[in-house]
């Protein structure tokens, strides 16, 4: 066990920007922080592969003591899932930096994190630190299978898991950019949603089958490059902010129910808000309601989310 500092790498995000970039990242990287031991993804095997996360914990188990994940949204997502085994964290008192090199970058939003990846090495550099809430999540895989998985973000369910599916299996949309593609996925996804009843309940006493149309269990603010789902989250107060949209129509998607980029839709008639440390989501129409976790599209309803109060410690 070697105390070092590990970049976890997908060299495929922002459109294989990063694995181009690489180089010039990691010899900034070093100049501020000493040597850095790089770990490069492979290509997923199987949906449920997570390889960001196996390397994570390889890093953790060989001695990292910080963490830094080279990516997008759904790399930080895997890096964080790579904290944990078997239920419980390698090393506690590992930190987390997230070096944004995605398409997206959601996360990073909530926290004025930098766009730039020279930025986001200072900021990694001056060591300031905020301990953050994690989501944990119980799930239907894909498979049919009961599994769990950790979310640092936002995991939500109906419109946004199908518009995710719509994304993964874009063909010629994908030679448009990752910005037409996600645009083109969520026009076509909000022509054909339907609504479907879900059960849904936390311990904070809400309890409410809703039409449900998007429902999203936040621990950050923002979702879908730059929606503000949740205006108000805290990734530090150990509660979930949960934004529930119901009876939406295709009108509804089309004029907004309020400005969903403002975050000016809570408070329409149409959607509910509440807070909470732990929702269960149950659908009770046959259709399946799909998941979207730190815009990965790993599963489906039903689902049991948990926080768990300030789990990681962020470099930011
Ligand atoms: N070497 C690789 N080759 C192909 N795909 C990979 C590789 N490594 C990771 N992936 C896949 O990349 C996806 C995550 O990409 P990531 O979110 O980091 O970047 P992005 O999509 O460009 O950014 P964002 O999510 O912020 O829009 C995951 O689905 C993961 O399985």
């Amino acid at each position: 066990m070697m105390p070092h500092v590990a970049a976890i790498v997908n060299p495929r995000s922002g459109g294989g920007r990063t694995g181009r970039a690489w180089r010039v990242i990691s010899e900034t990287l070093e100049k501020e922080l000493g040597p850095v031991r790089a770990y490069f993804t492979a290509s997923p095997s199987t949906p449920h592969f997570l390889p960001a996360a196996e390397l994570t914990r390889k890093a953790l188990k060989d001695g990292a003591q910080l963490v830094i994940a080279v990516g997008g949204d759904g790399t930080i997502s895997e890096v964080v899932n790579g904290f944990f085994e078997n239920g419980a964290q390698i090393n506690p008192d590992a930190h987390l930096a997230i070096l944004n090199a995605g398409t997206g970058g959601d996360f990073r939003r909530t926290f004025d994190l930098p766009d730039e990846a020279a930025d986001c090495v200072k900021h990694i550099a001056s060591g300031k630190t905020r301990r953050i809430d994690i989501g944990r999540l119980t799930f239907v895989a894909e498979d049919g299978q009961d599994t769990d998985r950790y979310f640092d973000n936002i995991a939500s369910f109906g419109l946004s898991g199908e518009t995710v599916r719509a994304v993964n299996s874009a063909t010629w949309q994908k030679s448009l950019g990752g910005n037409f593609t996600f645009f083109w996925a969520t026009l076509v996804t909000a022509f054909r949603h339907k609504t479907r009843p879900v059960r849904i309940v936390t311990d904070t006493g809400f309890d409410e089958t809703l039409n449900i149309g998007l429902a999203a269990i936040a621990n950050g603010r923002y979702f879908g490059s730059g929606i503000k789902m949740a205006p108000e989250a805290e990734p530090d107060d150990g509660l979930f902010d949960i934004v529930m949209m119901r009876d939406l129509t295709f009108m509804d998607l089309l004029t907004g129910t309020g400005s969903m980029k403002e975050g000016t839709h809570i408070g329409n008639e149409k959607v509910s808000a509440t807070r909470a440390t732990w929702v269960t989501a149950t659908p009770l129409g046959p259709d399946p309601v799909l998941l979207d976790v730190d815009g990965e599209g790993p599963g489906r309803l039903p689902a049991r989310f948990e926080i768990l109060p300030g789990a990681i410690t962020l470099r930011c």
